[in-house]
C-alpha cells in the first residue's frame, strides 16, 4: 500500500469549487435546490424506528419452541406492517436488531478512513478497486450541482473477484465482503415483507427477482470539511437512489436531509441504528404506494464524515414490473433505467428518475 500522506489525500474539491464559481452557471429552476438568501431553517426529525429482530433473528427449534409459534408469527405481521407503513408515509425508516454486528460496522469505519487517507494520486489511479473510485461531480455546471465528497462505489461481485488486486488492503477486503453479506441479508428480509405487504406471502417470497451478488453495490462515502457556505455546495447532492431499497449506516456527525412533505428534515445520527430508504425501483414497482423520497448530505465546516450505503439492484436486463396491473409505468428494465439516469445527467447535470417513464402525465394515485 502507498505510504499514508494525509496532506495529499483530499480529492482537489476546491479547484473544481473555483473553476464552477468563475463559470457562474445558471442554478437550478428547481426550488429544493435553488440558492436563496434567506434559507429554510431545517428541523431534526426522528425516523420511524423499527425493531426488525423478528426478520433477523435465526428461526432455530429452540427459540420457536420458547417463543410459540403464534406469537411469531404475530410479531411478524405487526414488523411488516411498520415497515410498509414507514415505505408508504416516509420512504425512509431506522431498524435495530438488525442482524449487523456494532463491531463490524465500527471495523468498517477504521478500514474506510485508512483506505481514503491514502494518497488521492493512489485512489484514482487506473484499476485500483477495480476503478471504483469517485469525488465531486464531474458532470457538474453549477456550484449547487457539486458534491462535496468522495466515494468507492464497488460492485459486490469486484470485492471478491479475483481480478481486483487489494495488495495491503486485504482486511478492508474481508471487513467490506462481511459487511456487504449481513446488509444482503437484510435487505432482502426487508424487501421480501415489503414484497408481501402488497401481494402476499406466498407472492411475495420469491421477490426480489434478480439481485444477487453480481449485481448489487456497496458504496464507502467520505465527506471532507468544506471550508465554503454550506449554502454553496452539497456534500451529497439532492437525488433519490436507483435501486429497490438502500440500507445506509451513517456515522455520528449528521448532514443527511430528506424531503418531509415539501421541506427538508434533517436526519439525527442514533448510534446502533441503520437508515433505510426506498428506492425508485421499489416505487415503480408497487404502483407509487412505497414512496423514493429525495435525500442529500449538507456539508460540514469542520469534521469529516462518513457512510456505508448498500444498494439492492437487479441485473440490467431484469424487468422491473408492477405489483399490479394497471402500473403508471412503461415496462422497463434496470438496464433501460440505468441509461436514461446516466444520460439524462450527462446532458443536463441532474437526474430526472422515474417521470421519465410515466406512462403518461396524469398524475397517478393508487393507494
Ligand atoms: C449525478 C447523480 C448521479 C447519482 C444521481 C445524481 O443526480 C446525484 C447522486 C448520484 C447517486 C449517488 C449514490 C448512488 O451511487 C447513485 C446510483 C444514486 O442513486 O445517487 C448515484 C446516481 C447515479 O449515478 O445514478
Ligand atoms: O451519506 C449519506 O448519509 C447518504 C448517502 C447516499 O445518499 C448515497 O450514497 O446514495
Ligand atoms: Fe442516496
Amino acid at each position: 500500500m502507498p505510504a499514508i500522506a494525509d496532506c495529499a489525500a483530499d480529492p482537489p474539491l476546491a479547484d473544481s469549487y473555483y473553476a464552477l464559481l468563475r463559470l457562474g452557471g445558471d442554478d437550478d429552476d428547481d426550488a429544493c435546490t435553488k440558492v436563496t438568501t434567506t434559507p429554510q431553517p431545517v428541523s431534526e426529525c426522528e425516523l420511524p424506528m423499527i425493531d426488525v429482530g423478528c426478520l433477523t433473528a435465526p428461526t432455530g427449534a429452540a427459540a420457536a419452541a420458547a417463543v410459540g409459534q403464534q406469537h411469531q408469527a404475530e410479531e411478524r405481521a405487526a414488523c411488516a406492517a411498520a415497515i410498509a407503513a414507514a415505505a408508504a408515509e416516509w420512504g425512509f425508516f431506522q431498524v435495530v436488531n438488525h442482524g449487523v454486528a456494532q463491531e463490524l460496522l465500527e471495523a468498517m469505519r477504521r478500514e474506510q478512513a485508512r483506505l481514503f487517507r491514502l494518497p488521492f494520486e493512489a485512489k484514482s489511479s487506473a484499476g485500483f478497486l477495480n476503478d471504483s473510485y469517485r469525488w465531486g461531480t464531474p458532470t457538474a455546471t453549477s456550484l449547487r450541482q457539486l458534491s462535496w465528497s468522495e466515494a468507492f462505489h464497488l460492485p459486490l461481485a469486484g470485492i471478491s473477484g479475483k481480478s481486483c488486486n487489494y495488495g495491503d488492503l486485504t482486511s478492508l477486503r474481508d471487513v467490506t465482503r462481511e459487511v456487504a453479506d449481513a446488509m444482503s441479508r437484510l435487505a432482502r428480509a426487508l424487501a421480501r415483507v415489503l414484497a408481501e405487504s402488497l401481494l402476499g406471502h406466498a407472492a411475495g417470497e420469491r421477490f426480489p427477482e434478480g439481485c444477487d451478488d453480481a449485481t448489487c453495490f456497496l458504496r464507502l462515502n467520505r465527506y471532507p470539511p468544506c471550508p465554503f457556505p454550506p449554502d454553496d455546495a452539497f456534500g451529497l447532492v439532492p437525488h433519490t437512489d436507483s435501486d429497490f431499497l438502500t440500507v445506509l449506516c451513517q456515522d455520528h456527525v449528521g448532514g443527511l436531509q430528506l424531503m418531509k412533505g415539501s421541506r427538508w428534515v434533517a436526519v439525527k445520527p442514533i448510534p446502533g441504528a441503520l437508515i433505510v430508504n426506498i428506492g425508485d425501483l421499489f416505487q415503480a414497482w408497487s404502483n407509487n404506494r412505497y414512496k423514493s423520497v429525495e435525500h442529500r448530505v449538507m456539508t460540514n465546516a469542520t469534521t469529516e464524515r462518513y457512510s456505508v450505503a448498500y444498494f439492492l439492484c437487479p441485473s440490467y436486463d431484469s424487468p422491473i414490473g408492477t405489483c399490479r396491473e394497471p402500473s403508471p409505468y412503461k415496462a422497463f428494465t434496470f438496464g433501460e433505467y440505468r441509461r436514461r439516469v446516466q444520460e439524462d445527467v450527462k446532458k443536463t447535470g441532474k437526474k430526472t428518475g422515474l417521470s421519465n417513464f410515466l406512462l403518461s402525465l396524469t398524475v397517478y394515485k393508487y393507494w
